[in-house]
């Protein structure tokens, strides 16, 4: 991807956040309330008798928004404009009610990590978290931390082995760093841990390819 402009483990300290924390600004606040929407949603007691409200009223806010949707084409093109290019994303991205949102920092060491508690949105098996939202933290926490590195691409390969249940309601620790570069392919490894233990660890391919931003 045309990444723009980043902060690298060459250009910047340890510590950095190189990913969008959520701000005080009317459409984090927004995406906020939805997340906590959806999460409400699948908590609710199934016998609510106003859960018909509830569906008239989020189809309101919803026509509410897409009256003021400016052409898909005009949104990409303001969408990855700028710091654009962490906002959105459904990992990290404080303006999608879809990402926990994960705050990712770069440390000196060359690695990424963040902290997050996964809820029941996000479940899998009881009580634990679904493996492809494993697979999606771990697959964009590589791109972060080859972005990091100085070095970023598409992912080719992503190979995920599942070691132990991953909790929800508890912290977890989402780690990764490129370990080599060969030409065009980067090879790229990442952790989920919780308690110290490893959850799921991951090994990528990623081959370095430009997709340009729109215009
Ligand atoms: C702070 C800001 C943060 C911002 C950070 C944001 C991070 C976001 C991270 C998101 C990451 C994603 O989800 S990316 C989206 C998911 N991935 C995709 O959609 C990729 C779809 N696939 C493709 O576009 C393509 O297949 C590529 C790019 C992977 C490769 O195509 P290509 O460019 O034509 O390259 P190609 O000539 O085929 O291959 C080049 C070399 O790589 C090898 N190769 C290619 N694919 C594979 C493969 N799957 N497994 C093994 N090897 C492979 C080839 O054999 C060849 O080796 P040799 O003959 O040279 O030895």
């Amino acid at each position: 991807m045309d990444l723009g402009n980043h902060p690298t483990v060459e250009s910047h300290s340890d510590g950095t956040v190189l990913t969008s924390a959520p701000q005080d600004t009317p459409v984090d606040r927004a995406t906020a309330a939805a997340r906590r929407v959806l999460e409400a949603l699948l908590l609710t007691d199934r016998a609510n008798a106003n859960l018909e409200r509830v569906a008239e009223e989020l189809n309101g806010i919803a026509e509410h928004l897409e009256q003021h949707a400016p052409e898909v084409r005009e949104r990409m093109v303001d969408m990855w404009s700028g710091e654009g290019v962490t906002r959105h994303d459904p990992v990290t991205g404080p303006e999608n009610a879809i990402a926990p949102p994960l705050v990712l920092a770069g440390m000196a060491d060359g690695s990424v990590r963040g902290e997050v508690t996964l809820t029941i949105p996000y479940q899998g098996p009881p009580g634990c978290v679904h493996g492809g939202v494993s697979a999606l933290l771990l697959d964009h926490t590589l791109g972060v931390a080859n972005a990091w590195a100085g070095k970023d691409g598409m992912t080719a390969q992503l190979n995920v082995r599942y070691h132990r249940p991953t909790p929800l309601f508890r912290p977890l620790t989402v780690q990764g760093r490129q370990e080599s570069v060969d030409g065009r392919k980067i090879h790229t490894i990442g952790s989920i841990t919780a308690d110290g233990e490893v959850c799921v660890s991951v090994e990528g391919l990623f081959i370095d390819k430009k997709v340009p931003r729109p215009r």
